[in-house]
């Protein structure tokens, strides 16, 4: 049945067909994703399997999302999904078809024992969500989610990391490329857990907020929690990140000094400031080296704990989407 002929408010469901912006029809499968904003279908087209993300029409993020993958595309970038498609289904929803990646880290990641990444494996996602990033930047935009939810592999033997979920992503540089001035009383975005110290703080955000929410991520992966993640209000979140920096040598105790730098750098920088890319990078590279991490026969941690979420299409349980503190508030700006 085509979705434009049924109820004019919901979302798709199994077996509708969407027809997109060049007229191909694509059957809508399983549900892969509940995020805050949508939900993501598997999609098939000529027996091509495809990520298929849906938003009630009112929200408008997708068309926001569909610019953006559409100049990464032009750009060859090779931290983006494909886009394929998109469309919108009378007065109900929006839709835009991608490359299907795997489990997001964050799902990986719970499946592993302990819940933390080896070294090995949280260092090669370091420095390929941080060329994510840089590639992001490089045209314009910030992101304001960073978080291992919205980062994934693709689909089998890749060795890619892939970012997604630009719904929040904004530009900081105007039409003729010129960087935009902070604004005052910005309302809050991005995901209280991975927020900066400037969100907290309601300051309008910049590359380097993008930045220090990788790094909380990171430290996330290696160390299985952030000291943060039991807390509920977001003011004792910010305490918190307030705190692990008068208390730095503690906090970094159990991490590599490099992770320590990192902040050191990231607190250094400014509104303005553009991100020392490089040098991060080194850092991580530094730390690789000091590990002994295995440059040749690099293997992700899922690929070796052959996890059972690993080529199958996971439904994100609940439990989940609560640990992962999904609570991507947007307020007006
Ligand atoms: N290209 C894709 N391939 C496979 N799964 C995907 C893809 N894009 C998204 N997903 C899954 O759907 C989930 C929700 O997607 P996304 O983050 O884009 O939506 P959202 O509504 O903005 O969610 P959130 O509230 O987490 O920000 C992801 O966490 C991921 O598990």
């Amino acid at each position: 049945m085509n979705a434009e002929n049924k109820d004019d408010v919901r979302l798709p469901i199994e077996g509708d067909i969407l027809t997109t912006h060049t007229g191909e029809s694509i059957i809508i499968h399983q549900k892969l994703g509940n995020g805050a904003m949508g939900q993501v279908f598997l999609g098939k087209l000529n027996e091509r399997n495809f990520a298929v993300k849906t938003e009630k029409k009112a929200l408008g993020l997708i068309p926001l999302e569909v610019k953006l993958l559409l100049t990464a595309k032009r750009e060859n970038f090779n931290h983006f999904c494909t886009i394929y498609g998109y469309g919108k289904v009378s007065k109900a929803y929006n839709f835009m078809i991608m490359s299907l990646l795997n489990s997001d880290l964050y799902q990986l990641r719970m499946e592993c024992p302990n819940r933390i990444f080896s070294m090995n494996t949280t260092t090669q996602i370091a420095i390929q969500s941080l060329k994510a990033m840089e590639e992001l930047h490089s045209i314009g935009y910030i992101h304001r989610d960073i978080k291992s939810s919205n980062f994934a592999p693709g689909r089998g033997r890749c060795s890619t990391i892939f970012i997604f979920d630009f719904g929040l992503s904004r530009r900081f540089v105007d039409g003729s490329n010129m960087k935009l001035s902070p604004r005052k009383n910005v309302g809050w975005r991005g995901t209280v857990r991975y927020a900066s110290l400037n969100a907290h703080k309601q300051l309008d955000l910049s590359r380097r907020d993008d930045i220090e929410s990788w790094l909380y991520m990171l430290i996330e992966m290696k160390l299985g929690s952030l000291p943060w993640c039991f807390l509920r209000e977001r003011n004792q979140v910010g305490n918190s990140k307030m705190i692990i920096r008068t208390d730095r040598a503690n906090f970094f105790s159990n991490l590599p000094k490099q992770f320590q730098e990192i902040m050191d750098i990231i607190d250094n920088y400014d509104f303005e400031s553009c991100p020392n890319y490089p040098k991060l990078k080194k850092l991580v590279e530094k730390i690789r080296i000091n590990d002994n991490c295995d440059e040749a026969e690099m293997k992700w941690d899922w690929e070796t704990a052959e996890l059972s979420i690993i080529g199958t299409v996971s439904v994100k349980s609940v439990a989940i989407m609560a640990e992962n503190g999904s609570n991507n508030i947007s307020s007006p700006e």
